[in-house]
């Protein structure tokens, strides 16, 4: 699904309008009727108080349209609007007079001084303040009014965005934000409901399809590509029946050292899970046992060194190297690591300490092959490209990072992004249970092994991405957030593939 800004669904918006030949009046109606619908099949009539928030804008307006059609039937409701400036919008306007004339109320008018109305823990809140027309922070008594609606502890539904909340630049430090439970958002995600700095804001999120043009929402080119279960079903590509090993290719992992031998077993293992024909890990000599007694499906080849990497000398022809998982980054290894770069070819997936090596020698980038995988965590990224201001910053920085260097980048995180050639692509997979030592290892595996069967690396890294969280999300459905181990993630990915080609 593609993520878009404020100015492109205004022009969508625009241009839904001119060719339907329909007022913008009826498409709020249509936009809120289709909140208003959802709260209803929610509540099914329930006798709880609904307090609505409108700002003067048009995301104004879809709150007092909300609020005629729940009035309409029957639900306790008042509507308040939020007079933070006399520039009222026309659909605002006219809902307004719409509110009015059928429900017999004007809506109470809460401005500067006035006191704000008590809201309980049990009520439901919606917030129809401030949409994708935010254009500055919410300061004075409009941030202290965001503020008792927060603290009130009642449900939250934002409508369209929390608000607070600009679509596609990052809030001030200390800004007030609504802290939604629930957002139901117009159309289209919006960027900034995947960043770490604001993704918490939103809650819930659901997305309305309110109908604008197919023709522009085709086109238009994506902020961003946001990942789910159709996106990546269209990447997959089923096997052959008369297909044999060989077909899906030979994945070298190589890293590992004394004391750091699982973050390897569990790459290796994500590899075969993944499908990859063969398996090779070159290893520190204290890794043979562990390896040959924890994974026999995999092949072995130790290093001349008994506990790091010193030499890489596996004198095979892989199709894929996965580097950097629990190597350490002594100079011996540094120095192995930088002859293995320069002997390789073909793209190479680059995680956990090959990512530090690098941070620490940026030369060795110069020999990466072209479209080879960076997957670093936050961490990670920063010892690559130095810290930033926000996460808007962040993706700047990112895309100009993999873009000036050739390569693909992993930001991994609760919402992992990939970066290629200037695009973005947002993983919506994945959950908390996934936060645990060695869900990293997994994840450079599963890709890699990907790489191996020959999938493009940028559509490996996207795929793969989906799977490592489709598998937890899976694993943490049965056995919960706080248990699932990473080695999990693996035994799921079994589960993953089935689910992604289930409709
Ligand atoms: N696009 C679509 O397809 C559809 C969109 N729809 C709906 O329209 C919503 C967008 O509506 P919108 O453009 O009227 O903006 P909105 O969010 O109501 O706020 C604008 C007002 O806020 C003001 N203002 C801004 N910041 C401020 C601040 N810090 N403090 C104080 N004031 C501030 C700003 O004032 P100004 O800057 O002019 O002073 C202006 O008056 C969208 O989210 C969705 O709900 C649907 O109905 C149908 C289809
Ligand atoms: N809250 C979360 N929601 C979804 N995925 C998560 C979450 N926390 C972590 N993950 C995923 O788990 C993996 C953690 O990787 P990493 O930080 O490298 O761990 P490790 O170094 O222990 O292997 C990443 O793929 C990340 O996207
Ligand atoms: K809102």
């Amino acid at each position: 699904m593609k993520i878009l800004s404020a100015e492109q669904l205004n022009e969508a918006d625009k241009i839904t309008l001119e060719n339907e030949h329909i007022s913008s009046t009826r498409l709020m109606e249509r936009a809120a009727s289709l909140v208003f619908n959802e709260i209803h099949t929610r509540l099914e009539g329930a006798d709880i108080k609904i307090k609505i928030f409108c700002g003067i804008g048009n995301n104004g307006g879809d709150g007092l349209v909300i609020g005629r059609l729940l009035h309409k039937y029957g639900y306790n409701v008042e509507v308040f609007i939020v007079d933070y400036s006399d520039k009222r919008s026309d659909d605002f306007l006219i809902n307004y007079d719409r509110y009015k004339k059928e429900s017999s109320s004007w809506p109470e008018v809460i401005e500067e001084n006035t006191d704000f109305p008590e809201i309980s823990p049990g009520e439901f809140v919606v917030d129809a303040i401030f949409g994708i027309g935010l254009n500055r922070p919410a300061k004075g008594w409009l941030a202290k009014l965001l503020k008792h609606i927060n603290n009130s502890g009642a449900f939250t539904l934002a409508v369209d965005m929390p608000s607070g909340l600009f679509p596609n630049k990052a809030p001030q430090k200390d800004a007030t934000i609504i802290k939604a439970n629930y957002t139901l958002s117009f159309q289209n995600p919006k960027l900034t409901f995947f960043l770490p700095e604001t993704m918490n804001f939103i809650g819930e999120l659901q997305i309305l399809d309110i109908g604008l043009d197919r023709d522009f929402l085709k086109e238009v080119k994506a902020v961003a590509q946001l990942i789910g279960k159709r996106e990546a079903r269209q990447l997959y590509r089923p096997r052959k029946r008369n297909s044999h090993k060989g077909d899906y290719g030979h994945t070298l992992v190589v890293g590992g050292s004394y004391g750091k031998i699982g973050s390897i077993v569990l790459s290796a293992k994500a590899v075969l899970r993944s499908g990859a024909g063969l398996c090779s890990v070159y290893t520190p000599k204290c890794g043979y046992q562990i390896l040959q007694t924890a994974l026999p499906e995999a092949m072995v080849i130790t290093d001349k060194a008994e506990k790091e990497l010193s030499e890489i000398k596996p004198g095979l022809e892989p199709d894929v190297v996965c580097f950097g998982m629990g190597a350490g980054k002594s100079q011996t290894t540094a120095n192995a690591f930088k002859a293995l770069l320069e002997e390789t070819e073909k793209p190479m997936l680059i995680d956990a300490d090959g990512l530090n090596m690098i941070s620490e020698n940026m030369d060795f980038l110069n020999a990466l092959p072209k479209n080879s995988i960076l997957t670093p965590h936050p961490k990670e990224l920063e010892r690559l490209i130095g810290s930033w201001e926000d996460d808007f910053e962040k993706m700047e920085k990112v895309k100009d990072f993999s873009k000036t260097n050739d390569l693909i980048l992993v930001l991994k995180g609760s919402h992992s992004f990939v970066f290629s050639e200037g695009n973005m692509y947002i993983n919506n997979s994945g959950n908390p249970g996934m936060a645990t030592a060695g869900s990293g290892d997994v994840l450079s595996g599963i890709i890699a092994g990907l790489m191996s069967q020959k999938y493009e690396p940028l559509v490996a890294a996207i795929l793969g991405v989906y799977m490592h969280g489709l598998a937890g999300d899976i694993c943490a459905e049965e056995m919960g957030v706080e248990t699932l181990i990473s080695g999990d993630l693996c035994d799921y990915l079994g589960q993953a593939f089935l689910a992604l080609e289930k409709e």
